[in-house]
């Protein structure tokens, strides 16, 4: 089996500073290059991540640096910015990473500009890497304190697959592997977009028994989706998927979950996206997957709602009514 002793993370926030841990406790040389050198050279001291994991102290050695190249030369890499940020980001790696190189998506998103899946804007701007994705329950500040945490490592290649999540194992991280990328990716995606409308259930007080529905008719949404872009439906029942529905359709910790809750609670939806708030990367998901799902005509009512939230543009209870009056029909449909 293939090896990767050197670890580039791209992207010290949470979830980059998170895997930089889990790379160096699986025995790896784990380098994180991030753009703020204050968080670079407190990583580099010893000091943690006080910015996106604060609280947390870093035991095991990480080499930070702000140079991406020298990030660029480890045998994998994982690529840690929000997906919004991709395509530039993959834009400076271009010139810098060697052919062959597996990179493994880490973000949870889809393109605004293009409604591109990860892999397909890596293929575009990196097409000498080789792809992967991770995805699945998974909280940062969990990882980061060494909580048992279980993720899925997908690539079309099974072998590539099996030889990162083997790279990545610690005695507290146990990766998946698999091989259906574009499932793992919907996967990761789409729940964003359920732990914002599951939020919004909760932060209105409208009882467990709505959040239940919304969560199982949205999943309903999100195979329905992935269906069609040819993802397998079991997948979708494994950690990236229903695992990962679970976990951020029900707990404050996720941020996604949590700008639910304030739109729930009556917050302006202009406040909770302000810059310096917590990224919540569902927001932006709807509008993309709402759009995607008009122009294919998949049936999503519950992602079209919010969208619709999202943009300001619907109230919850006028949604909430929209979604109880539409035409009684099959469960399985
Ligand atoms: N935090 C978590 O528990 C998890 C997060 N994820 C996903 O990981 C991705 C990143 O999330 P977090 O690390 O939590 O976000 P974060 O907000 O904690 O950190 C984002 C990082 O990206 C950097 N960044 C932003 N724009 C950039 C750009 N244009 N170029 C270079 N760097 C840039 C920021 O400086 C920051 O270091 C998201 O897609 C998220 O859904 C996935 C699983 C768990
Ligand atoms: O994806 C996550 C856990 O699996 C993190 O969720 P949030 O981005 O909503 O915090």
């Amino acid at each position: 089996m293939e090896t990767f002793d050197t670890i580039g993370i791209i992207g010290a926030g949470a979830w980059g500073s998170a895997l930089a841990l889990v790379a160096s406790r699986a025995g790896r040389k784990a380098i994180l290059w991030g753009r703020d050198a204050e968080t670079v050279a407190s990583v580099n001291a010893g000091n943690g991540n006080p910015r996106y994991l604060p609280g947390i102290p870093f035991k095991e050695p990480i080499s930070g640096t702000i140079d991406l190249s020298e990030a660029a030369s480890a045998d994998l890499l994982l690529l840690v910015t929000p997906a919004q940020t991709l395509r530039a980001v993959l834009r400076d790696l271009q010139p810098l990473v060697a052919s062959g190189t597996p990179v493994v998506l880490c973000a949870k998103g889809i393109e605004r500009s293009t409604g591109r899946l990860m892999s397909e804007v890596l293929v575009e701007e990196l097409p000498q890497a080789r792809p992967a994705a991770l995805s699945g329950p998974s909280f940062a500040s969990d990882v980061a304190r060494g909580l048992p945490t279980a993720v899925t490592i997908a690539s079309a290649d099974g072998a590539l697959a099996d030889a990162i999540a083997d790279s990545l194992s610690a005695p507290a991280f146990r990766p998946y592997a698999a091989t259906d990328l574009v499932g793992v990716e919907i996967g990761g995606a789409l729940k964003n977009v359920l732990a914002i409308g599951a939020g919004a259930v909760a932060g209105a007080r409208l009882g467990k028994s709505a959040e239940a529905a919304l969560i199982a008719r949205g999943f309903a949404e999100i195979r329905r989706f992935a269906r069609r872009r040819g993802a397998e439906a079991e997948t979708l029942m494994g950690l990236s998927g229903l695992g990962d529905l679970m976990l951020t359709c029900s707990s404050v910790q996720s941020r996604n979950y949590a700008f639910g809750i304030g739109i729930g609670e009556g917050a302006a939806v202009a406040d909770l996206l302000a810059r310096g708030r917590p990224l919540a990367e569902g927001a932006m998901t709807a509008l993309i997957a709402r759009d995607l799902a008009r122009r294919e005509a998949i049936d999503m009512p519950i992602t079209e709602v919010v969208a619709e939230i999202v943009e300001g543009r619907l109230r919850l209870d006028a949604a909430i009514e929209r979604l109880m009056r539409r035409p009684l029909k099959r469960e399985e449909a």
